[in-house]
């Protein structure tokens, strides 16, 4: 922990919970950018806004990305992206960071050193390893540093399915039932974190009943520590697009803003999940490809 916010705000907080009355709790997040807005660092400062917490940015590497996918990825160095964290959190500090594209294990020690000699509140991880079209947003070397660097110190991390079966070195058709989410966000409790919440936007979903619609499920789990000791399932209705770009980035990052406003981890969840809902709801077809989330749905559509 370095020193104090001049208001006497702890920097990174130590383990408490924001006070509510905070008008601007502070969220930080480690990512790439997407040109197209829909997934990254846009994505996370979109949600930010939306509810209410100041949002801060280090960027990891510039994508230039549309709807129809990946065209390039150009890497920032491990200098810049460490002295990008710096210069927030020694200065602004963050009650809540949020990762997601580190790309590289050097990005990723250089992320869990720093955020430790800062004794960081709360981090949110999103363990970002491929895009919607499939390009691959990670080196693979990254998978280790991930797994024994940052998932110890993850208040929560936010896996798909596909991520999910890379961290536990699964093939990737292992996870095809919610039954086996649990078991899997179970073995992955094992790397580490406080909570795993394994997210089912990936398994062609369970029946909700009588209509025959399907459900999106997420299966959130916590270690014993947490207080948590059965499994939690966040069930929404699946709804019927193809435009869900920035899925997984959009709950990760309103996971961590709902924490820094001092919602405890499954309250936070549940809130994190009807945000993305709402979102997807209203997507935005721009492009020929998979179109992006909008980010205000919950203007009209959350209580
Ligand atoms: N069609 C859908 N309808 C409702 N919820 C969905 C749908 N698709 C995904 N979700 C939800 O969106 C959130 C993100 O899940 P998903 O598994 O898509 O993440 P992701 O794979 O990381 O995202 P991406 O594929 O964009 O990288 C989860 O809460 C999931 O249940
Ligand atoms: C820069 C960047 N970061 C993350 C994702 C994954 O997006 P999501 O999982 O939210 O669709 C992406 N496509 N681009």
């Amino acid at each position: 922990m370095s020193g104090g916010h001049p208001d006497g705000r702890a920097i990174a907080g130590g383990r408490q919970q924001r006070l509510r009355s905070d008008p601007h709790p502070r969220v930080l997040t480690i990512a790439g950018s997407d040109s197209g807005g829909g997934a990254g660092i846009q994505a996370d400062l979109k949600t930010c806004q939306e509810l209410g917490v100041f949002g801060m940015t280090a960027l990891t590497a510039v994508t230039a990305q549309n709807s129809l996918g990946v065209q390039a990825i150009f890497p920032l160095s491990v200098e810049a992206v460490e002295t990008q964290l710096i210069s927030v959190l020694d200065d602004m500090g963050a009650d809540v960071v949020k990762t997601g594209m580190l790309l590289e294990s050097a990005i990723i020690r250089i992320v869990a050193k720093t955020l430790e000699d800062r004794g960081i509140a709360q981090l949110v991880v999103d363990p970002v390893l491929y895009a919607k079209d499939g390009s691959a947003l990670f080196r693979r070397e990254a998978i280790e540093s991930l797994k024994s660097e940052l998932l110890p110190i993850a208040s929560i991390v936010t896996p798909n399915i596909p991520e999910a079966c890379e961290l536990l070195e699964l093939p990737a058709d292992t996870i095809r039932t919610t039954a086996d989410m649990i078991d899997a966000a179970r073995s992955l409790l094992l790397l580490g974190p406080q909570y795993v919440l394994l997210k089912g936007g990936h398994l062609p979903g369970e029946s909700s009943g009588s209509s025959g619609s399907s459900d999106a499920i997420d299966v959130l789990v916590g270690s014993p520590a947490s207080g948590l000791h059965e499994h939690l399932l966040l069930r929404s209705p699946r709804i019927i697009t193809r435009h869900t770009h920035g899925t997984g980035c959009t709950l990760a990052s309103a996971i961590a803003a709902f924490l820094a406003q001092g919602h405890t981890v499954p309250a936070a969840a549940g809130k994190a999940k009807r945000f993305v809902t709402a979102a997807i709801a209203e997507a935005v077809p721009h492009g020929r490809g998979i179109g992006s989330l909008w980010h205000a749905a919950q203007r009209q559509m959350i209580e």
